[in-house]
């Protein structure tokens, strides 16, 4: 197991946000966090981030136990991942390069030329070329903008990639074609990806198994499969 949450309580002031969720995501799967609205899955994906606070439980990413983690861990855990938010969340006075080279001139030592290749390297990764390296944010398209978020996300050679509701934002086409680079990416550089999504369309072209929460705690850990024929009202809840 790749990550794996055990029992998490979480509560902000007298409010429990969550109450014994508990979940396995494997290696090489795409793994999904599904819910209503404020049933928490921003939450568990920022704490499996260490950007949120947890009250009870544990989680273990990486061999990681993320209950009181020493700053050194964290920062060595934090270079393992790529995270792309829903907004893309690209730097609007940064070139496309610049975004993408942002985490390997911070983090490694590598010469401005490597850097230059890597970069190219994960812009193909994304399904970009090099025409678009000069370009601002807001120059491209919202598919565009997503892409790049992915090739910095990969910059490190993460083996773990959060997407936070991904296809926010884009329309129909531009969705079906970040689930196709999803896919790709997965397949192709051994990724596990885990994704916060509302898209009914990716939950079922993209997603291994997921993890629907509901009053507090996973009311279902599976495939689309086996949601069908386990709970007819949760598979008409959240994937009709
Ligand atoms: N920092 C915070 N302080 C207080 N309450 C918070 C905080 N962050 C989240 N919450 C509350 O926790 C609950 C779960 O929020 P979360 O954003 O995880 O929901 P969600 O399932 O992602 O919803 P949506 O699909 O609408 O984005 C909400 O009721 C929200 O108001």
């Amino acid at each position: 197991m790749i990550i794996k949450a055990q029992n998490i309580l979480t509560r902000f002031g007298d409010k429990i946000i969550h109450n014994g969720v508990s979940f396995s995501i494997k290696e090489n799967e795409i793994f999904g966090i599904l819910g209503g609205s404020g049933s928490g899955k921003s939450v568990l994906l920022k704490q499996m981030l260490l950007l949120e606070h947890f009250d009870g439980g544990d989680y273990e990413i990486l061999g990681y136990s993320l209950k009181n983690i020493s700053e050194e861990n964290a920062l060595a855990l934090r270079l393992k991942w790529g995270v792309v938010f829903q907004f893309a969340a690209l730097f609007s006075f940064f070139s496309v390069f610049e975004n993408i080279a942002i985490p390997l001139k911070e983090y490694t030592k590598l010469d401005d030329e490597s850097i230059f290749e890597l970069v190219l390297m994960k812009l193909k990764m994304a399904g970009l070329d090099e025409s678009v390296l000069s370009l601002y944010p807001s120059e491209l398209s919202g598919g565009m903008q997503k892409r790049v978020a992915i090739a910095r996300a990969l910059a490190l050679d993460s083996k773990l990639l959060f997407l936070d509701e991904p296809t926010s934002g884009l329309d129909p086409h531009s969705s079906r074609e970040f689930d196709h680079l999803v896919l790709n990416l997965k397949s192709s550089f051994d990724l596990t990806i885990i994704l916060v999504t509302h898209d009914k369309e990716s939950m079922k072209n993209l997603l291994n198994r997921f993890i629907i929460l509901e009053d507090k705690k996973v009311a279902f850990c599976g495939t689309y499969d086996e949601l069908k024929e386990q709970n007819s009202r949760l598979f008409k809840k959240f994937m009709e």
